[in-house]
């Protein structure tokens, strides 16, 4: 196995309304796991510290590797208050982040570690683009980036498409990383049976029988 990148860290995002998907997709049960600790045991071996960034108030199922849970400052202001304040939570040293949703659960360790070494010294972030559009939520992000985003928000913005056109970029392509369907979101619940199926897991019980 592969050791961490030193001065890593990974930041998951996981508050929000999951207004589309009507239930919260971070506990949504995903084989064994739920969206939340897969994705968690999927980072981490490539970075020194995982972080969760939750919304205050969210219960969280287990992990089952260590993390570090904050949570939003200011709640309500969508994902990119998440990056803001997972930014500013990292330890000591470190210098560079993923930055990734809790609801694309075919990410893989190798495109993790692939985006980590597409991060050049130019540039404040290597972040997947496909033909179509950016995916701010799967790239590595410099730390300093914390300070764009803060200045983003006071102006108004909420968008994650917004604060990253106000960085220099690196777009890395899913063919890049390993293909497409890296990037499969789970917003709803079709969304959600087709992941189950493309992960070669069973169908899981819709809506969730019962909260973790
Ligand atoms: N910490 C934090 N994470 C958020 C917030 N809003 C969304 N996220 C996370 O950001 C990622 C992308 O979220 P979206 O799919 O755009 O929004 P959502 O609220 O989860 O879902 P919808 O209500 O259906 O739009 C997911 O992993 C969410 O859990 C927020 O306000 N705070």
């Amino acid at each position: 196995m592969q050791s961490p990148i030193p001065q890593s860290a990974a930041i998951i995002l996981c508050g929000g309304q999951s207004r589309r998907m009507g239930a919260e997709k971070a506990s949504l049960a995903f084989g064994a796991e739920t969206l939340l600790s897969r994705i968690a045991r999927i980072v981490s071996p490539v970075v020194t510290e995982t972080i969760i960034v939750a919304a205050p108030q969210q219960t969280l199922p287990k992990f089952s590797v260590d993390v570090r849970v904050v949570y939003d400052e200011t709640p309500g202001l969508g994902p990119l208050e998440g990056v803001r304040c997972g930014l500013d939570s990292v330890g000591p040293g470190v210098d560079r982040a993923l930055v990734c949703g809790c609801d694309t659960p075919l990410i893989t360790t190798e495109a993790v570690r692939i985006l980590f070494e597409k991060l050049d010294d130019l540039c404040d972030a290597a972040v997947t683009a496909d033909i179509e559009r950016m995916h701010p939520t799967f790239g590595v992000y410099r730390v300093h980036a914390a300070g764009v985003a803060a200045r983003q928000l006071l102006a108004g913005e909420r968008s994650l498409h917004g604060f990253v056109r106000h960085l220099s970029i690196t777009a890395v392509s899913p063919a890049e990383l390993g293909g497409d369907q890296l990037l499969h979101n789970v917003n709803t619940p079709e969304e959600y049976a087709s992941a189950l199926l493309a992960a070669g897991l069973p169908p899981a019980e819709f809506p969730p029988p019962s909260a973790p």
